[in-house]
């Protein structure tokens, strides 16, 4: 057996044997004690007969009763012995019975220290009433808070009765349904009726209000950002409307948004329908927007059609990164399009020098064998999948041939989980009449590490103009010339551009501090409301040891907790010996405030043990 079970390195649960079927969830929010109490029904099918247990994961639970709802019979169980960060194994028996389902009962509370769950202290929140508690599943964290095969394997639909104190809002991913005033405060009821993995049970509550942004569509934020949001979203509709048109129809009913506090670790997580964006996207010009078609892409590759295990993240992720830069064609022209692959190739050449060419996290099918998921995730299943995808379109034809065999991939593979080998045998068998498949060099795109193989020809000509202007950067005597640009040729540039430049600008070698000096009196970086600029600008400044900017990199990772933004960072503070010491003691400080997954990374990135 590889890792913990057969069908899933990360999951003791073996749903070849018994699986989970449903789950009906009755929780109750203690934010005093910072835990969700009550029960969960597991409805349970024996898929061989002659088991005697199912195996469910679990992580810090504490069960107080499990029973059989149609048999009124306590059932045994036994919780194991954590291993590392995967949880613990929960055995439960399987009495006789004269069929072969099963409605198991589960009542438990959460452990204030949940890896699943961050709690926000009303100051930590943007109204500074009321706290905050919200959910990331992803990967393996699910466990943490239901007691479920928490395997991608699994997909069942699911019920939650949350209840809530009465000044609070609860979402969760699902339609938006009924409340009703209990004596404990508002019990929020949910039906998610698509079959979806437990990685995608998502639960916030706050202070929330929402605004409609399209006829399919409402933005969930606090009071104090739900306008700026709005605002910032404005376009979902459309980007639905192009990705319905290159995917097929969405089943999910609503698209809602809720903008989570900053310390958010993602920039954005598909939840169906109800995606969690990190509120770092609220630049004020919806530059940063490709995030949400990002999300909306998920809403077929990786939630309608899901990966079997994480070790092929990459159909998720690779699928999505390419969906999502054709909705962007769809909507402004093929130059973007190819601008954001370019772009995408710079980082992932970047990731890959960073984490070694021969590094086996760099395959795109890689081994999860004892290695966390959380250990594992990199930008390589993100842009390597893209390049990949987009190499073979090239191959069979070009998207006139591939968009239909995308749509067609979708609706055979929708309800269900899938490897590598199920989508590669479904692409040569639709495309076995094509002689030019026979190039496909299979095993090196799948299971080499490095690079890819081959680098299609994206066009060029929105890059060409970052790196002209980068050139008149290097080339650049600040003793003797003045600055290579002034704010009007920026102001030429798109925002993506302009956060390319800067990207171009970091990967060269430390810049001189008077350079810096002189740019930042004319563009005034460090006031700019755009995170993606800020985060490029910060490194440029701690690349060349510019002492000035390690207090607002230390400000700004305090805040904000996207993983994106904070790892590279601290990562680059470590790295500058001088500044190393801050780094830790910024992070000792303030990691409590930080979700388990970016504390938990932050600290292999700062070498901190336990
Ligand atoms: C080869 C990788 C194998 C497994 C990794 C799977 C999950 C990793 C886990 O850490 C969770 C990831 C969740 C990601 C959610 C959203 C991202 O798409 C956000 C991307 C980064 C950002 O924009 O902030
Ligand atoms: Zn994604």
């Amino acid at each position: 057996m590889k890792g913990l079970s057969p069908l899933d390195p990360s999951s003791y649960s073996r749903p070849e044997l018994a699986i989970v079927t449903e789950l009906k969830i009755a929780l109750t929010v203690d934010f005093t004690k910072k835990i969700f109490r009550g029960s969960v029904d597991v409805y349970v099918k024996k898929i061989d007969s002659n088991i005697k247990e199912v195996i469910l994961d679990s992580k810090g639970l504490k069960i107080e009763s499990i029973e059989e709802i149609e048999l009124h019979e306590n059932l045994k169980y036994d919780i194991a012995k954590p291993v590392d960060e995967f949880g613990s194994k929960l055995t439960i028996e399987l009495p006789p019975k004269n069929n072969d389902t099963y409605i198991i009962s589960i009542h438990y509370e959460t452990n204030p220290e949940a890896s699943g769950l961050q709690w926000l202290e009303p100051e930590q929140t943007a109204g500074k009433k009321f706290p905050y508690v919200f959910s990331q599943f992803q990967a393996v964290h699910a466990r943490s808070v239901i007691p479920c095969q928490d395997t991608p394997y699994v997909k069942t639909p699911y019920t939650a009765l949350i209840t809530a104190p009465k000044e609070l809002t609860v979402v969760m991913s699902s339609p938006r349904n009924d409340k009703k005033e209990v004596s404990e405060g508002v019990a929020f009821y949910f039906v998610q009726k698509v079959p979806i993995p437990s990685y995608l049970i998502a639960v916030a509550i706050g202070a929330l209000e929402s605004r409609e942004i399209g006829p399919r569509s409402h933005v969930w934020a606090e009071k104090e950002v739900v306008e700026m949001a709005a605002h910032e979203f404005a376009d979902t509709e459309k980007q639905l409307k192009a990705a319905e048109d290159i995917c097929g129809p969405y089943v999910w009913g609503i698209y809602d948004l809720l903008v989570l506090p900053p310390s958010f670790p993602f920039g954005g997580m598909e939840n169906p329908c109800l995606t969690f964006v990190t509120p770092t996207l609220l630049a004020g010009d919806r530059s940063l927007a490709t995030v949400v078609a990002h999300e909306i892409a998920h809403s077929w590759t990786g939630n309608l059609v899901t990966n079997r295990n994480f070790e092929h993240f990459w159909l998720n992720e690779g699928f999505t990164v390419f969906i999502e830069r054709k909705i962007v064609g769809r909507l402004t022209n093929s130059q973007e399009q190819d601008f954001a692959a370019y772009s995408g190739t710079t980082e992932l050449s970047e990731t890959i020098d960073q984490l070694g060419h021969d590094n086996p996290m760099t395959c795109l099918v890689v081994d999860l064998d004892n290695i966390h998921p959380d250990d594992s995730f990199s930008k390589v299943p993100y842009e390597k999948g893209h390049t990949f995808l987009r190499y073979i379109e090239v191959v069979v034809g070009g998207p006139d041939v591939f968009e239909p065999f995308l749509r067609k991939y979708f609706d055979t593979y929708k309800y269900k989980s899938i490897d590598t080998d199920e989508f590669k045998s479904f692409f040569e068998n639709y495309f076995a009449d094509n002689p030019c498949i026979k190039n496909i060099d299979w095993n090196t795109w799948l299971y080499k590490p490095g690079m890819p193989p081959v680098v299609p020809k994206y066009d060029d000509t929105l890059m060409e103009v970052c790196l002209t202007y980068k050139n008149r950067w290097v080339d650049w005597d600040d003793e003797k010339e003045p600055p290579p640009f002034t704010k009007t040729d920026v102001q030429k540039l798109s925002t993506s551009q302009e956060i390319q430049l800067l990207q171009e600008i970091l990967d060269q070698p430390p810049q001189s501090i008077s350079k810096l000096k002189k740019i930042e009196k004319i563009f005034n970086f460090d006031s700019i409301n755009n995170s993606e600029i800020k985060f490029r600008w910060l490194r440029i400044g701690l690349k060349a040891h510019w002492e000035e900017r390690v207090d607002p990199t230390l400000e700004w990772v305090k805040e904000v907790g996207r993983m994106k933004f904070v790892r590279p960072l601290y990562r680059d503070l470590y790295g500058w010996e001088e500044a190393r010491q801050r780094a830790i003691d910024n992070y000792l400080k303030h990691r409590h405030t930080m979700m388990h997954v970016g504390a938990y990374t932050v600290a292999k990135d700062l070498h901190i043990s336990k």
